[in-house]
Order: C-alpha cells, then structure tokens, then sequence
C-alpha cells in the first residue's frame, strides 16, 4: 500500500483521541465470497473523505458493512471509540450515523415530509430534537420547502437527492455516509450537491464519500482512500493527489 505523506489516519488518531468514525481491519462476506480483506479507515468531524476504486473494488459494501447491512466477520467499527461491529442497520442511527444509499429508495407515495418525519422517528431523538433534525435539513436543503407535500418520488433526480440526503441528516447528527449521491444528475447538479456535502462536513460532520467522478471527489476531499480487490491500496491527503497528474492511472487504473 502506498501512503501519502503526512500524519496518516492512525497518526490523527492519536493526536485528536478516537476518531468519530474508525474502520479498523473489517473482513466483510456475501455468504462464502470474501469480498473485504481487511479494510482500515477514519472519519473526523469536519473532514470529508473520499472513497475511491474501480467497479466491484468493495466501496459500497464497506459502507453497508457501517451500517450493519452485510455480515462482517472480523475487525472493528468505531464511533467515538464504541464498537458497533454487527449491530443491525436500525441501531447505527444511535450512533448519529446517516446513510445515502446508492439507490436513493424514494418510496412511492410517501411526500417529503412524510420521508423526513419517518427519518426523524428512525432517528430515536426525542420528538423536539426529530423536529429540529428536520428544520436543519430544510435550511441545507431550503429548495424542498416548496415541495414538502409532493410524492418524492415523484421529484426530479436532484431533488430526490436532496431528500436522500436531508434523511441521512436527520438520523446522521455526526457522520453521513453517501454511496454514489451524483449518479445519474447533470453536472452542474451534481457540482450543487457536491458542494453542499463540503458546507456539511465544513459546518462539523464527518462525510465518507463514495463517489464514481473521482476527480470530483478529490477536489472535494480532504483525505483520500483507493479500494482495489476489498484491500486499501492508497490512502493519502486529497492536495498531494490533486498535484500528481498520473494518479488515475496508477490507482483507478484508467
Ligand atoms: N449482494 C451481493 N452478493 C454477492 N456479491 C456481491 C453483492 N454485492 C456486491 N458483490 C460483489 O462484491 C464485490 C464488491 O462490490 P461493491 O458493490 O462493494 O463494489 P463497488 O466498489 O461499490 O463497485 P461499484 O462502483 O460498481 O458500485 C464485487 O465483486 C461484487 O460483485
């Protein structure tokens, strides 16, 4: 593996004490096949972190193992230092974790105050917090007011982004997680959502991206991660990337 120069993830560690969200040697399956062989990485408040790697490198299933949704079978997951490792999806929320899936899963007939409320109830929060949780949301996302009583899924694909992110808001106090949120959008919306996912991490949250427009990614990123085969080949500061011109062909393999 290849490591940039500078305080590394566990470097940071040390210094700052427990990272709000650390990944720590996690094997993770899909039945027999081992598809993380021993996946290592951190999350802190304020940071934004890009996940990178080529098609079926394991940048999703490294998220869904955070959010307990694939089996994990060795290694630890922190939040502040509490492992969670195996604990099922509806319990992560506890940690302040919210997750963007890649598919969005708007469902149909449901308004978008309807997804922010059932965020809220998924969040546990108190029922006050639930409604500050949701005003938060609506003030990153202040377009959606407008459209608080329509079907969601009925929204154009940017909007319906922005509810699959103002969710993850809502349940995430701390740390989001967000699985290919630009797919699919037209540049400058995906330049938009880009940038509002840098004020969040910039207002406090951590933020591990996984995102396919790496070079959007990087100048998104503060730190950066390279998966290839379920093993993290690269992690490094996002500046000494975006200085090394050959970088996509030496770990995207471009
Ligand atoms: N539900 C599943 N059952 C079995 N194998 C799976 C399943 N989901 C993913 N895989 C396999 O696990 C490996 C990692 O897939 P993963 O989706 O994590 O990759 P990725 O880096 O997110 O890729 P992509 O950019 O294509 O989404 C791949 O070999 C993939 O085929």
């Amino acid at each position: 593996m290849s490591t940039a120069q500078g305080a590394g993830p566990a470097e940071r560690q040390d210094a700052a004490g427990p990272a709000l969200l650390q990944v720590e040697e996690v094997q993770a399956y899909y039945g027999l096949a081992h598809v993380l062989q021993g996946v290592s990485l951190t999350v802190q408040p304020g940071e934004l972190v890009a996940l990178l790697g080529r098609n079926g490198a394991g940048k999703t299933t490294t998220v869904k193992s955070i959010m307990g949704l694939v089996t994990v079978r060795g290694g630890h997951i922190r939040c502040e230092g509490r492992d969670f490792v195996g604990l099922p999806a509806e319990s992560v929320a506890q940690f302040g974790v919210g997750y963007v899936p890649e598919d969005r899963r708007m469902f149909p007939g449901l308004t978008v105050r309807e997804n922010f409320r059932l965020a809220g109830l998924g969040s546990r929060l108190p029922k006050a917090e639930q409604q500050a949780a949701i005003g938060r949301a609506l003030q990153v996302f202040p377009q959606l007011e407008a459209h608080l009583d329509r079907d969601a899924s009925r929204l154009s694909g940017g909007q319906q982004q922005m509810v699959a992110v103002g969710r993850a808001l809502i349940c995430g106090r701390k740390l989001l997680l967000v699985d290919e949120v630009t797919q699919g959008l037209a540049p400058n919306i995906a330049a938009d959502m880009g940038a509002t996912l840098r004020r969040i991490a910039d207002e406090g949250h951590g933020v591990l991206l996984v995102e396919q427009n790496s070079q959007m990614a990087l100048e998104l990123a503060d730190r950066v991660y390279v998966l290839d085969q379920g093993v993290v080949v690269h992690r490094g500061d996002a500046v000494a990337l975006r200085r090394d011109p050959g970088w996509m062909e030496r770990y995207l393999q471009l």
